[in-house]
C-alpha cells in the first residue's frame, strides 16, 4: 500500500508498503499530537498505535556525570511530555514515558508490545542518525521496520540544490532557491485528529505518570520563576500573541530591549509546535501583501535559515565535531594558556567591563534565552575581542541555550568566527561599544541586567571607562570593584585580531571587500 499524497503537489509521496496490526510512535523533538508526520503515518498505517517518549540516558547522564543539578531543558521536556500525555489520553491513547538508553529501550518496548513498525520523525544531528541506525538495526533484527520522515524541516537534506545538483553553501540563492520551490504541499499540516481512533491505551504495565525530575536525577530549575509557556499550549499563546505583531519584526527584531522577536525558539527545538504551521502563516502574509507582509518576510527568512543550517550540517557533518566548515580557518592561531583562560571565565561570567555584552551573558545564564542581536556581538567580542577559540564558546552556549541545537548553534558561532560557511568575514569586527549605542541606545536592556550602571548617564553607559570620576561617583560606579574595568581594549584587541587572522588572508583577500570595516 502506498500513503495517500496530499494534493496538489510536484513531490513524491511517501511510500510505505504495508499496513500494520500494531505501530509504535517514538516521539523525540516533535512534543505535539497535532501536525505531526510520523503520528499521521502510524495512525493511517496501523490498526493500533502507541507512543513512546524515552528519557535517553545517553544524552543526560552526562549531564549529571558533569556536575549538573538542574537543567531547564529537562523540565521544559518533562512539563510539555505532561501536557502530551493528557492530550494523547484524552484522545483515546496514552504516552509511554521510559528512563533509560533509547537504542536498547526502543527494541525492548517494540518486542514487548509485538509492534511491526516503529514510525520516528528524522533528526539531522550526526549523534541522533547513529542512534537511529544502531535502532534500525535492532529492529529489522526482530522483524520489525523503522520509518522516519521529514518534519522538522520544511527543506532537508537535498531537496534544495544548486544549479549543479550540489548544496548550497550561500544562504542567500539558497533562500532563492528555497522561495522557489515551496508550494502549499510542503506546508499543509500533516493531519492526525481524523485518525486518532487508532491511538491504542496504554498497557497497564506501562502506564505510569512521567517520571518526575528527582527520579530522573535532577533538581529544579527557575523555569517557573522565569514563566517561560512549556508545551504544545505554550507554543500556542506565544505564536498567537507573534502574529499579532509580525509585521514590526524587520522593525523590531534588532533591539533587545524590546519584544521584537517570537521567543519560539525552544518550542521549535523541542518540536511543541510545527515548523508548517508557523511557515505556512508567514508565507502566507508574505503573499497577501499588505501591512504585514515585509517583516513577515523578515521572518519568513530566519525560518529559512533554520533549514539552511539543519541541510549544512547534514552534508557536512564535521562542522559538528569542531570543524571549520572552511579548513583553512582550522590553522588560525587562538589565545591559550592562562591569560585565554581568564579571559574566557571573564566572559562567561560577564565580567568584561563591556556592558552590552556583560548583560547579554546574564540574560544567557539567568534565563537560557539570549537575543538574536547578542548572541552575534558575544559570540564576535569573544573570538575577534578576546581571541578565544569559538568552539568554547559554543560548547558554553550548548550548555546554557533552552534552544540548544546542535546545526543553528555551529552556524552561529561559525559566522562570527568568519569560519563558517557565508560567514561574516574574518575583517568585519563588531565593536562592542557602538553595537550598544546602536541597539540598546537608552541602555534600558543594559539596566535591567546590571542595576549597578543604572544611574549612569546614556552617554557613558556603553562605555564606563570613559566617564570622568564625578559622573561615576554620582552614579555610584566604582570601576574595578562593583563593576570591572573593561577586560582589552577594543582599538588593540582589533588590530591583535587582524593580525591572527592573516593566515586566512589568501582565502578572502580584505583588498576586495574592504579591510578593517567595523560594525
Ligand atoms: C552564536 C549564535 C548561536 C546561536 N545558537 C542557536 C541555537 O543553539 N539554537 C537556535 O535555535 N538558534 C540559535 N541561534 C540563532 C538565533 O539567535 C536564535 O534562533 C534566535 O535568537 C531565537 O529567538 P527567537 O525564537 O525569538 O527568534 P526569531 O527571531 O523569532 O526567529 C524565529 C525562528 O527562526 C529560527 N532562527 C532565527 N535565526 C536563526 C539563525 N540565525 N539560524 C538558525 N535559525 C534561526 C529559530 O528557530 C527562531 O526561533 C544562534 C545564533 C548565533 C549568532
Amino acid at each position: 500500500m502506498q500513503a495517500a499524497a496530499h494534493p496538489a503537489t510536484s513531490r513524491p509521496p511517501y511510500r510505505i508498503g504495508n499496513t500494520f496490526a500494531r505501530g509504535l510512535v517514538w516521539f523525540r523533538r516533535d512534543l505535539r499530537a497535532t501536525d505531526h508526520a510520523a503520528l499521521h503515518y502510524a495512525l493511517r498505517h496501523c490498526a493500533q498505535v502507541w507512543c513512546v517518549f524515552v528519557f535517553d540516558r545517553d544524552i543526560l547522564d552526562p549531564l549529571l556525570a558533569r556536575g549538573l543539578q538542574s537543567d531547564r531543558r529537562v523540565e521544559f521536556i518533562r512539563q510539555s511530555l505532561v501536557e502530551l500525555a493528557g492530550t494523547l489520553a484524552a484522545a483515546g491513547g496514552g504516552l509511554i514515558v521510559l528512563h533509560g538508553r533509547a537504542q536498547t529501550a526502543i527494541p525492548a518496548l517494540a518486542r514487548a508490545l509485538e509492534v511491526e513498525a516503529v514510525f520516528a520523525n528524522h533528526d539531522y544531528e550526526p549523534a541522533a542518525n547513529a542512534r537511529d541506525q544502531a535502532v534500525r538495526q535492532a529492529l529489522s533484527a526482530q522483524a520489525c521496520a523503522l520509518f522516519t520522515f521529514k518534519d522538522q524541516a520544511v527543506f532537508e537534506r537535498d531537496e534544495i540544490l544548486n544549479g549543479q545538483g550540489k548544496p548550497f553553501a550561500v544562504f542567500t540563492p539558497y533562500k532563492n532557491a528555497w522561495l522557489r520551490t515551496v508550494e502549499p504541499f510542503d506546508l499543509r499540516p500533516y493531519a492526525v485528529e481524523p485518525y486518532l481512533p487508532a491511538l491504542a491505551p496504554v498497557p497497564a504495565a506501562y502506564r505510569q505518570p512521567v517520571p518526575t525530575l528527582a527520579q530522573l536525577g535532577f533538581g529544579a530549575s527557575n523555569l517557573a520563576e522565569i514563566a517561560m509557556p512549556t508545551g504544545a499550549s505554550g507554543a500556542q499563546a506565544l505564536f498567537a500573541e507573534f502574529v499579532e505583531r509580525m509585521g514590526d519584526y524587520g522593525r523590531r527584531r534588532d533591539y533587545p530591549a524590546l519584544r521584537g522577536p517570537s521567543y519560539l525558539s525552544v518550542h521549535l527545538r523541542f518540536g511543541t509546535i510545527s515548523i508548517r504551521t508557523l511557515a505556512r502563516t508567514a508565507h502566507a502574509a508574505v503573499l497577501r501583501g499588505g501591512a504585514d507582509s515585509a517583516g513577515a518576510a523578515v521572518w519568513l527568512s530566519e525560518l529559512i535559515w533554520r533549514d539552511f543550517y539543519f541541510m549544512i550540517l547534514h552534508h557536512h557533518p564535521r562542522v559538528g565535531a569542531g570543524a571549520a566548515f572552511h579548513p583553512a580557518y582550522d590553522a588560525i592561531r587562538w589565545q591559550d594558556g592562562d591569560t585565554g583562560e581568564r579571559y574566557f571565565r571573564a566572559w562567561c561570567d560577564a565580567a568584561t567591563g563591556y556592558p552590552l555584552v556583560d548583560a547579554a551573558m546574564l540574560q544567557i545564564r539567568q534565563s537560557g534565552y539570549m537575543h538574536n542581536r547578542l548572541r552575534m556581538v558575544t559570540a564576535s567580542f569573544l573570538v575577534k575581542d578576546l581571541g578565544v577559540d569559538w568552539r568554547r564558546g559554543e560548547q558554553y552556549f550548548a550548555d546554557q541555550l533552552n534552544d540548544f541545537d546542535l546545526a543553528a548553534n555551529n552556524g552561529g558561532w561559525q559566522w562570527a568566527a568568519s569560519t563558517g560557511c557565508d560567514a561574516q568575514p574574518w575583517f568585519r569586527i563588531f565593536n562592542p561599544v557602538t553595537q550598544s549605542q546602536k541597539f540598546d541606545p537608552q541602555g534600558r536592556f543594559i539596566r535591567k541586567y546590571l542595576p549597578q550602571l543604572a544611574a549612569l548617564p546614556d552617554k557613558y553607559l556603553h562605555a564606563p571607562w570613559t566617564a570622568p570620576e564625578t559622573v561615576l561617583a554620582e552614579a555610584g560606579v566604582r570601576l574595578g570593584d562593583n563593576y570591572p574595568r573593561p577586560l582589552v581594549q577594543h582599538d588593540v584587541a582589533r588590530q591583535q585580531t587582524l593580525r591572527r587572522y592573516e593566515v586566512v588572508k589568501q582565502v578572502v583577500k580584505p583588498e576586495v571587500k574592504g579591510a578593517g570595516a567595523e560594525d
